[in-house]
């Protein structure tokens, strides 16, 4: 399985339409992979909550449909990372955004849809405006071979919450596909959780974060895909001035990686740790 991941870098002076417009671009020039990854929140931007009502947008707006388009023009699946969405109407907690993932098949028709489970933002930003997600969502991905691989969705902070993974690989999952808007202060955590979620599951984890600076905050960077033995099979360097990163601002780029997902099943099979679960 071919994969790209597109970590993207951003600030505050594009606007979401030049963004969407480039980033669509990126996208039709992933011909040849299986499955593109964008990370989340990349139009309205990750930290900069004064965007979000503004940029909203419903499941079938402008932004999914050029997502849709792009798919089709590259023949790929692709994640689209995340937009704001805006829902039909408010949730248990009063809001009517939420974050929203979602995964468009080949000819550009949706495969399937997570809203971010784990709000992050301790009584401000996705917790005050947003509603959470409440459904685990595990999904086939169509190969270009004809074969498939089960995919579980989680969205940047949910990675910290590793009874989700468990219920994804419960569900079937081999892998897990994980778009971020993860800061570069605390960028150490998301590249040793990702293979924390790799080891402990079994499972290849694959990890969209964005680069760039907004709303004040620095991006991480620091893309990776793990294996399910826990191998970093590539990863985005540079980035991080917080706890563990190397000091240089992360830059866009794009990963591109094969996977050998007859070899997770063969680890699995030799290694069947999984087995002795105590539910
Ligand atoms: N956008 C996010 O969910 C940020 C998560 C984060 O910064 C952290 O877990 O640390």
């Amino acid at each position: 399985m071919r994969i790209a991941v597109i970590q993207l870098a951003y600030g505050d002076e594009e606007s979401f339409e030049e963004r969407v417009d480039r980033v669509a671009g990126l996208v039709a020039a992933q011909a040849g992979h299986d499955l593109v990854v964008l990370p989340e929140l990349w139009g309205a931007t990750g930290f900069d909550y004064s965007r979000w009502d503004d940029d909203a947008q419903r499941l079938d707006g402008p932004w999914a449909r050029a997502m849709a388009d792009a798919a089709r023009a590259a023949e790929v699946v692709l994640h689209a990372g995340s937009f704001v969405e805006r829902l039909p109407q408010a949730g248990v907690d009063g809001n009517d955004l939420a974050n929203t993932s979602l995964l468009f098949g080949a000819d550009g028709e949706v495969l399937a849809t997570y809203r971010k489970i784990h709000r992050f933002g301790f009584g401000s930003g996705e917790p005050k405006l947003m509603e959470a997600g409440e459904d685990v969502v595990v999904t086939g991905i169509p190969l270009r071979d004809g074969g498939s691989v089960t995919a579980g969705l989680s969205t940047c902070y949910d990675l910290r919450f590793p009874e989700l993974y468990r219920r994804q690989v419960a569900a079937g999952a081999e892998l897990f596909v994980i778009p971020a808007a993860w800061p570069a202060a605390r960028v150490a955590h998301w590249t040793l959780l990702g293979r924390a979620r790799a080891v402990e599951n079994q499972a290849v984890v694959v990890q969209c974060n964005t680069a760039g600076s907004h709303g004040g905050y620095e991006m991480g960077g620091h893309s990776q895909v793990v294996s399910a033995t826990g191998a970093v099979l590539a990863e985005a360097v540079g980035g991080g001035r917080g706890s563990g990163g190397d000091g240089r601002p992360a830059v866009e780029c794009v990963l591109s990686v094969d996977v050998d997902l007859a070899a997770t099943t063969e680890y699995r099979e030799a290694f069947p740790v999984l087995g002795d679960r105590r539910l």
